[in-house]
Parts: structure tokens; C-alpha cells; sequence
């Protein structure tokens, strides 16, 4: 075998942890902790997001790491405005509950990771976007994931704060107008982890059963 291939197996164990890690993964909005995360641990996490997919392995994304408090603040602000906005969408009793959510971290956690997506990185025609232009942000949310999945396997809890228009992103982050910002997410050490979604304890929603989003053949 050349070093160019690999035939690495999947131990048990192994499959075990990835499995424990997918299912205890959790989007983590009120129990961060302030102590710091190590710059070695947050290079792992970017390290893993950067060894996501990516369509035509254009690997569009770029991490910006947040820990100035100032700055946070600015992200802050935006969650404010766009959180108010978003409770008046709400009727009744949804728009009640939607009031009683912790829906960010992001003063409470240690730092942010905001995950962008550059459409423009690697010429116009790309492997794999052709048909479907928005690959590319696609490939950045898997970015996304593996980063979210690695920080569980590293005992640290992540939330996605999406609850901020983008240009409010843009203006605290001094992203640039090509730049497209995919993702705020929250990083840090918890003092637990919830064994389900908030939102399905809160009885927002449940979590469907598979039997029902699964199809054979055809729709
Ligand atoms: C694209 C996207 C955007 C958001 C989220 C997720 C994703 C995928 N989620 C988290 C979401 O509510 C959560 O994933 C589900 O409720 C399921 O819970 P667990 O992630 O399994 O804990 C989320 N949560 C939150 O409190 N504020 C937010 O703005 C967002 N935004």
C-alpha cells in the first residue's frame, strides 16, 4: 500500500465514542462556565472543521476567533435587536414561550468562532456547484459540524447563534463585502450538558420519529 492510501479500521470503541459524541452533542446557550479554553484546544476544533467536505475541495471557509469582550458586546447588540424582532413573529402563547428561551451565550461563554464562507475562492466554476450554486455555503455549515462534534469530544459546549442579521455580523467582525458570514457559534467549558434539545424539554417541539422522514425509492 503506497502512503497515498489508507486502510485504517474503525475499532469498536472507537465507533462507540463517535456515536456518544453525535448523540450528546447539544446546543449549549445558558450553562457556560468562564474559564478559559486553551489555544491548543481551539486549534483542534478549527483543525477539525478545516478537515470538513467541501464541494469541488474549495474549502471556503475562514474562522474568526472572538474573545474581546468589546466585540462581543457589538455581536450582543445585534442578537438584541434581531431577538425583539423575531418575538413579535410569534402569536399567543408561541410568542409567550419564545420570550422565556435563553437563546445565546454569548457574553457567558469564552470566546465566539463566527465560520464565513468566501463563494468567490477558488475561480468562478467550481467541481460539484455547478447545477446548485449554494454548495459552497453548504460545505461551510459542515465546517460547522465537525467543529461542533470535535468540541463535544473535547468536553466543550457550542451554541449556534443565529439570531443576528448578517451585516451586524459583518460591522462587528469587520468581514469583508465578499465574505459571506455562515455562522456566530458560542464556545466554551459547561457546567452540563442537556441529555436532550432545550426546545423538547420546553415542549416547543418534539424530536419526530424516523419512521417518518424515512422513504423508499420515491417520495
Ligand atoms: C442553523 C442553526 C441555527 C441555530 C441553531 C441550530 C442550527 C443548526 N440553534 C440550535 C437549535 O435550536 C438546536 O440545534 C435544536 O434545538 C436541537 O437541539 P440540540 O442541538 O440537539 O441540543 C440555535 N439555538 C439558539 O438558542 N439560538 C439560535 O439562534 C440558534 N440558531
Amino acid at each position: 500500500m503506497s502512503n497515498l492510501t489508507t486502510n485504517m479500521t474503525i475499532t469498536e470503541a472507537e465507533r462507540e465514542a463517535l456515536y456518544k459524541v453525535i448523540y450528546s452533542r447539544r446546543d449549549v446557550r445558558g450553562q457556560f462556565l468562564p474559564d478559559m479554553v486553551p489555544d491548543e484546544v481551539i486549534a483542534r476544533l478549527l483543525d477539525a472543521a478545516h478537515h470538513a467536505p467541501s464541494v469541488g475541495f474549495m474549502q471556503p471557509w475562514d474562522f474568526i476567533v472572538v474573545k474581546d469582550v468589546e466585540t462581543r458586546r457589538k455581536v450582543k447588540e445585534g442578537f438584541e435587536i434581531a431577538h425583539a424582532e423575531a418575538a413579535g413573529m410569534f402569536g399567543g402563547e408561541r410568542q409567550d414561550a419564545y420570550r422565556t428561551f435563553k437563546l445565546e451565550g454569548i457574553m457567558e461563554s469564552a470566546l465566539g468562532i463566527c465560520v464565513t464562507c468566501d463563494r468567490s475562492r477558488s475561480g468562478e466554476v467550481v467541481i460539484g456547484r455547478t447545477a446548485n450554486p449554494e454548495m459552497d455555503l453548504y460545505s461551510s455549515v459542515c465546517a460547522v459540524q465537525n467543529l461542533w462534534l470535535a468540541a463535544r469530544a473535547e468536553n466543550l459546549g457550542v451554541g449556534w447563534v443565529s439570531i443576528v442579521h448578517h451585516d451586524h455580523i459583518r460591522e462587528a467582525l469587520g468581514i469583508p463585502d465578499h465574505i459571506v458570514p455562515v455562522a456566530y457559534l458560542t464556545v466554551g467549558y459547561v457546567s452540563f450538558f442537556h441529555a436532550t434539545p432545550e426546545l423538547e424539554q420546553a415542549g416547543w417541539l418534539p424530536r419526530m420519529e424516523l419512521e417518518t422522514l424515512v422513504h423508499h425509492e420515491t417520495w
